[in-house]
């Protein structure tokens, strides 16, 4: 797509500010109608599309502000009709028919018969009927007065329109979703319909972005649960769910619709410029800087990353760049940078992700904080709990964001856990084994470099991932007994590589255990009893090695557990036992945690991991490693 960050604005075209009040419906349409047709130049704006819009454009620019679509965002939706050639083309919300006059014009040119714009407003319409005719549009461009699932409803029955190529959306927010999902329920939007959404970022649009970003087997789950459009709309402020209540009164949605969940929709955002040179879209994406290129950056983070439309990748710090290992090549218009100190310096960055060696993220998180960035840690968070207060409290102090990335509370098999601990299948649960077993014996070095300055894998590498897990479905526990220790031959007790850790509950004990020397077939990853059933899982979650094997979020695939690889659920029915497969859930995939974020960023959400949660779990750890040094149990 043409505009992105970066385009300039010409500012001589500007309209005048968007006022803080009364925008529209103040008379101003009306008067714009006279300033039109009294304009010098009305011989040569008869029958020219392009005359009338820049007589429109001229009053826009000179007396009053319009709530146009503008030159800039027109010209993203012009150049994608020059594309899909849409035979028919809907626009929900015409307004003054700037839109209309615009993209009715391209569709003719592009060799379409016909385009439809639904307004609600009767005076609007009647202003885009007379520009429409003005500009000699009126044999293609076809004004609909009415609510806009109204209308689709009854375009539909009288077979007027049995198809929409094209579907710009610019019309009362909430009812995107709605009326989206109305046109897949009346089979108006199929396979191949492409749907343009003006202020899906800014001021933003959360339902209906996450519906078309959401999986097939997401939607569909909801649409079995029978979930509809809701009919009060929720995540939208109450100025723009009332903006137009006093002339038009309350919209109704059409709740009753769910949608044709089986459409796999691919979302692109756009940014570029209002009218008034205000930049749209553009101001919620968030430049990112990745301090560290090692694995974690390159198999983590970057693909997730680049998952997520909110987030940009903008900088890597990489200290000492190799031949054959090196950011800028891997990423051509990343920036690079050798040091981080010079990255937090630089005021385009945003967002600062901390993947360096464990023992520098406090140093780092610090910095990047008190420089005015977001951050998000990789784990573990810090090396001690005192460390993770800290920079909560600088977070604090500086108004900025958080987290610690806490993958696996995406694991597919961990949300399949958590379903059945939530529903109940399992009863009241007594015991939690969780398991990071595998078979290698022997020391390597490139694996354990990392978290040598602060003791070893075990707890602060796959301890930290599986507490977290036990704290975020139980909370914290009451006491802790722990055995870390070395279990590869000739290493000493404090070269840590295999952890027991016991976390007492009331009524429950929870075994959090990493083993280096387990020769199996299959490694037992989770076995939790309650008093109605238990649940027992082999293997790890495949998300990490297809990210490994190059395999990125959006492929086919991606995160889906093989079923050879589901869990056995046994329930017990009048004193007999039972097994069954229990499906692994279709996973939320590891960027759930940046989309989490990109959420938050927004205001639109609480942070996927906080940085509280994060800190109780690296206190769990340092007491767990206290608890085996002394031999006690500890209380938490
Ligand atoms: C942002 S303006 C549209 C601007 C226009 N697309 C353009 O670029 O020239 C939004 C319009 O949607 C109309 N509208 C709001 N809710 C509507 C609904 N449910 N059905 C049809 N039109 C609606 C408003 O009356 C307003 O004129």
């Amino acid at each position: 797509m043409p505009h992105m960050k970066g385009d300039t604005f010409d500012k001589q075209k500007a309209y005048v500010p968007k006022p803080e009040g009364v925008f529209f419906d103040d008379g101003r349409e009306i008067e714009l109608l006279h300033f039109v047709y009294s304009h010098p130049s009305i011989a040569e704006i008869r029958g020219s599309p392009t005359g009338v819009l820049k007589a429109v454009d001229e009053y826009g620019r000179t007396k009053n502000y319009l709530m146009n679509v503008g030159d800039d965002k027109g010209k993203i939706v012009t150049e994608l009709i020059a594309e899909v050639k849409p035979g028919t083309m809907v626009e929900l919300g015409g307004y003054v028919g700037y839109s209309a006059l615009l993209f009715g014009d391209a569709v003719r040119r592009a060799g379409g018969k016909r385009y439809f714009s639904l307004e609600r407003n009767p005076e609007f319409a009647a202003v885009i009927m007379s520009l429409v005719d003005l500009a000699g549009l009126s044999d293609i461009v076809r004004v609909i007065v009415g609510s806009s699932s109204d209308a689709i409803k009854r375009l539909h029955a009288a077979g007027t329109l049995k198809v929409i190529d094209l579907m710009f959306l610019d019309h009362y927010k909430p009812a995107y979703l709605s009326d989206l999902k109305l046109c897949e329920h009346l089979e108006l939007v199929k396979p191949g319909s492409v749907v343009a959404a003006d202020n899906a970022i800014e001021p933003g649009n959360p339902p209906y972005l996450e519906y078309v970003r959401s999986s097939v087997e997401k939607k569909r789950e909801r649409y079995d649960k029978g979930e509809r459009n809701g009919a009060s709309p929720s995540g939208f402020t109450d100025r723009t769910k009332n903006q137009y209540r006093s002339r038009e009164g309350e919209e109704k949605l059409s709740a009753e619709i769910k949608g044709n969940p089986n459409l796999i929709y691919e979302s692109k955002l756009v940014n570029s410029f209002e009218p008034t040179g205000v930049p749209s879209m553009t101001s919620k994406s968030h430049n990112v800087a990745i301090i560290g290129y090692g694995l974690s950056a390159k198999v983590f983070h970057i693909p997730l990353i680049a998952a997520v439309p909110e987030f940009k990748l903008y900088a890597i710090v990489q200290r000492s760049p190799k031949a054959n290992d090196d950011a800028e090549k891997d990423h051509p218009g990343v920036k690079g940078y050798r040091s981080s100190e010079e990255m937090v310096n630089d005021p385009e960055v945003d967002v600062v992700v901390v993947t360096s060696t464990p023992s520098s993220h406090f140093e780092l998180t610090k910095m990047a904080l008190e420089h005015g960035k977001h951050v998000a840690v990789e784990k573990p968070f810090t090396h001690t709990h005192q460390e993770a207060e800290e920079l909560i409290a600088i977070a604090k102090k500086h108004q900025r964001l958080i987290t610690v990335y806490q993958n696996r509370r995406w694991d597919s098999d961990f949300l399949t856990l958590s379903e059945l601990i939530k529903n109940k299948t399992l009863g009241r649960v007594t015991e939690v084994e969780t398991h990071f077993d595998r078979h290698s014996p022997k020391v390597s070095p490139g694996r354990e470099w990392k978290m040598q300055d602060i003791g070893g894998t075990a707890g602060y590498d796959l301890g930290t991932h599986m507490t977290d897990q036990v704290v975020t479905l139980f909370g914290m526990p009451k006491r802790i007994t722990a055995f870390i220790g070395a279990q590869r031959e000739g290493r000493s007790a404090s070269d840590e590589d295999s952890c027991t850790i016991l976390l007492h509950y009331e009524g429950m004990m929870a075994t959090v255990k990493a083993s280096v020397i387990s020769p199996e077939v299959k490694q037992l990853r989770y076995w939790v009893r309650g008093d109605k059933g238990s649940f027992k899982k082999f293997y790890l979650d495949v998300q990490e090695d297809q990210l490994k094997a190059g395999k990125r979020p959006g492929d086919t695939g991606f995160g889906v557990e093989p079923e050879d690889r589901h869990g056995t659920l046994t329930t017990i029915e009048d004193g007999k036992a039972s097994s069954e497969t229990f499906p692994t859930v279709k996973p939320a995939t590891y960027v759930a945690f940046y989309n989490g974020l990109a959420k938050a960023l927004a205001g639109q959400g609480e942070l996927p991991v906080k940085a509280e949660e994060a800190s109780a779990v690296i206190r769990l750890i340092e007491l767990a490693r206290q608890s085996s040094q002394t031999g006690r149990t500890l209380d938490v």
